[in-house]
């Protein structure tokens, strides 16, 4: 088998800011700025996990887990304070609606940049973008500045646009939820495809049910450790007894 994507005792931080108080921050002066205003929490604590290319797999846990932190550090737009990822082939990212899109650049203009950032060349844009177009059955809005779509026109465009690049690598952030549901149900529809030709598949959602027909395994976050690795619904049942 050959590994996707290894991820090896990686941590992450982050600085919660605090507002203080006037006499807080002259104490805190006075002492000679001693102690950190600020403080740190671990959004992931030496998380270790290794995907098969293949695989499909939902990462699971309530709010602010950490599963959306993890899936940043494997699209590599977050870098971990320690440890380390490695993916393997063409890695494509749903991750924030819209992300890599220029506001004031037509639909049209936004698919060879979104495309270029994905890692297609002009003659591959080209090539696919009547599809791409047919795909998000934008039509006539191709060549309005995107800052005028709705979230759910920014979502047609950008998974369009992903699934053609035909990634090794495919990451999916809760996403689908702002699409209609005559969209989500072609974009699932597509994912299972995907996930059928034995591409890799990372999926983030809340929507149990929609994950247990899409993935095969589930990874249990809490509060930023793994708690359980295993099939979907072992995972998912475990979810729900908490
Ligand atoms: N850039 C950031 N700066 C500071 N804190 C952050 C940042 N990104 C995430 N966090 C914090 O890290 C924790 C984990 O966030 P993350 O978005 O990964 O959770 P999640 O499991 O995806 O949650 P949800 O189910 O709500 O989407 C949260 O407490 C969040 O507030």
């Amino acid at each position: 088998m050959t590994t996707a994507i290894e991820i090896r005792n990686v941590n992450k931080q982050f600085v919660l800011r605090h507002t203080r108080s006037m006499k807080e921050a002259f104490v805190w002066l006075m002492k000679g700025r001693k102690g950190d205003l600020s403080e740190r929490f671990h959004a992931l604590s030496d998380v270790s996990l290794t995907v098969e290319q293949g695989e499909s797999v939902a990462l699971l846990g309530f709010n602010g887990s950490g599963k959306s932190t993890l899936l940043k550090h494997m699209s590599g737009v977050m870098r971990p304070d320690s440890g380390s990822v490695r993916t393997r082939g063409r890695v494509a990212g749903l991750i924030e609606v819209g992300a890599g899109f220029h506001p004031d650049l037509s639909g049209r203009d936004n698919v060879y940049l979104n495309g270029a950032i994905l890692g297609m060349d002009r003659d591959e844009i080209e090539a696919k973008f009547d599809s791409i177009v047919e795909f998000s059955e934008i039509g006539q809005f191709i060549d309005t500045e995107v800052k005028f779509y709705s979230s759910g026109m920014y979502l047609r465009l950008a998974f369009a646009v992903a699934v053609h690049t035909d990634p090794e690598v495919f990451l999916i952030d809760e996403i689908l939820a702002v699409g209609d549901e005559p969209f989500q149900k072609k974009c699932i529809a597509r994912i299972r495809e995907l996930a059928a030709e034995g591409k890799t598949l990372v999926v983030v959602s809340h929507d149990l049910d929609m994950v247990a027909k899409i993935c095969e395994r589930g990874v249990l976050l809490d509060h930023g450790n793994v708690l359980m690795d295993g099939p979907v619904r072992d995972v998912i049942e475990r979810l729900r007894s908490n």
